[in-house]
C-alpha cells in the first residue's frame, strides 16, 4: 500500500538523507523502520505525508503518487504521531483528539462522540477529556496523541520514536496496547524507532537501516533473531554481547527455567 521507490533525499546543504530506498510496506502491516539516530528514520516517514518531498524517486498510496496530492488532504487522511505527543497546549485532551474530524467537516457533538470513542479505545478515562495536555502524566499524554492520530479513521498510521519519552513500564504498556489496537484496527502502521527490543517487541516486518537509509536487512523479528544478515545486524541486536542468549537452568522444584546473561529468570520453559 506505501511504496517507495528509488527514493533520495539530499536536503539543501547537502546532507544525503536517503540514498535510494525502495520499499514496500504491506496494507495492514505494522512496519518497524529501526537504526541508529541520523539515519534517515525520521525523514522517510515525512516523505509519506508531504511533511518533507522526495528529491528523486516517488512514494505511492495505493498507486497514486502522493507529490500528485495536496499535502493538507494527505495529512488528514493519515495519522501522525510523534514523540512528545505534539499536543495543542490550549486546547483540552476532548479538543486535541476532535481536531482533524473538526478539521473535515464533522460537526461539534459528532466530533466530541468520535473523541470520547477514541479515549475509550485508548484506554484513558473520560472525566480526563476537559484537562489540559500539561495537567496529564507523559503517558497519558501519548496516549492522547494515539487517540488523536486514529480520530480519522485514518488507513495509515506514522509513528515516529511515539514512546521515547515514558518510563520503560509505562512504556512497555503503551506498546502492548498498540500491538492489541493494531489487531483490532487492522491499521498500516509506519513506525519508527532506534531501540531495537521494541522493533522486536512491535513489528511484523522489521526494516532496519543504516547511514542514508540503506537496508541492512529487512523481515520478521525471527528473521533478525534467528539469521543476522550481517555483523552490523548482530552488532545492532546485541547478539555478540550475548544480550538475547537465555540458557535452561533447573529450579529447586524441578521446573526448567529459562535466565537471561545476568542471571534473571525470563520464563518457563514449556516442553
Ligand atoms: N532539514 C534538514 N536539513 C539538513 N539536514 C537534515 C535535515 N533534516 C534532517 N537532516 C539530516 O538528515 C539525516 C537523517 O535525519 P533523520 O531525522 O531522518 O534521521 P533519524 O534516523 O530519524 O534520526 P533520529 O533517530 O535522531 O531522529 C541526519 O544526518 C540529519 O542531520
Amino acid at each position: 500500500m506505501i511504496s517507495y521507490g528509488s527514493v533520495t533525499k539530499r536536503f539543501r546543504d547537502g546532507t544525503v538523507a536517503v540514498d535510494d530506498f525502495s520499499l514496500s510496506v504491506p496494507r495492514g502491516s505494522l512496519t518497524v523502520l529501526a537504526g541508529s539516530s541520523g539515519c534517515g528514520k525520521t525523514t522517510l516517514m515525512r516523505m509519506v505525508n508531504r511533511m518533507v518531498d522526495p528529491s528523486e524517486g516517488r512514494i505511492t498510496v495505493d498507486g497514486q503518487d502522493v507529490a500528485s496530492q495536496d499535502p493538507v488532504a494527505l495529512r488528514r487522511r493519515i495519522g501522525y504521531v510523534m514523540q512528545n505527543s505534539g499536543l495543542l497546549p490550549h486546547r483540552t485532551v476532548g479538543q486535541n483528539i476532535a481536531t482533524v474530524p473538526r478539521l473535515t467537516g464533522m460537526d461539534r457533538s459528532a466530533a466530541r462522540r468520535k473523541a470520547a470513542e477514541m479515549m475509550d479505545l485508548v484506554g484513558l478515562a473520560p472525566e480526563l477529556a476537559s484537562r489540559y495536555p500539561a495537567q496529564l502524566s507523559g503517558g497519558q499524554q501519548q496516549r492522547v496523541g494515539v487517540a488523536r492520530g486514529l480520530a480519522a479513521d485514518p488507513e495509515i498510521l506514522l509513528m515516529d520514536e511515539p514512546f521515547g519519552a515514558v518510563d520503560p513500564l509505562v512504556r512497555a504498556d503503551l506498546q502492548r496496547q498498540l500491538v492489541d489496537l493494531h489487531h483490532q484496527l487492522g491499521t498500516t502502521i509506519l513506525f519508527v524507532t532506534h531501540d531495537m527490543d521494541e522493533a522486536l517487541t512491535l513489528g511484523d516486518h522489521i526494516v532496519l537501516l543504516q547511514t542514508g537509509a540503506r537496508i541492512a536487512q529487512q523481515g520478521t523479528p525471527k528473521d533478525f533473531v534467528s539469521a543476522p544478515a550481517s555483523d552490523f545486524v548482530r552488532d545492532f541486536l546485541g547478539l555478540d554481547r550475548g544480550q538475547r542468549t537465555l540458557r535452561r537452568e533447573t529450579a529447586a522444584d524441578g521446573s526448567v527455567l529459562l535466565v537471561d546473561p545476568h542471571g534473571r529468570p525470563a520464563g518457563v520453559l514449556a516442553e
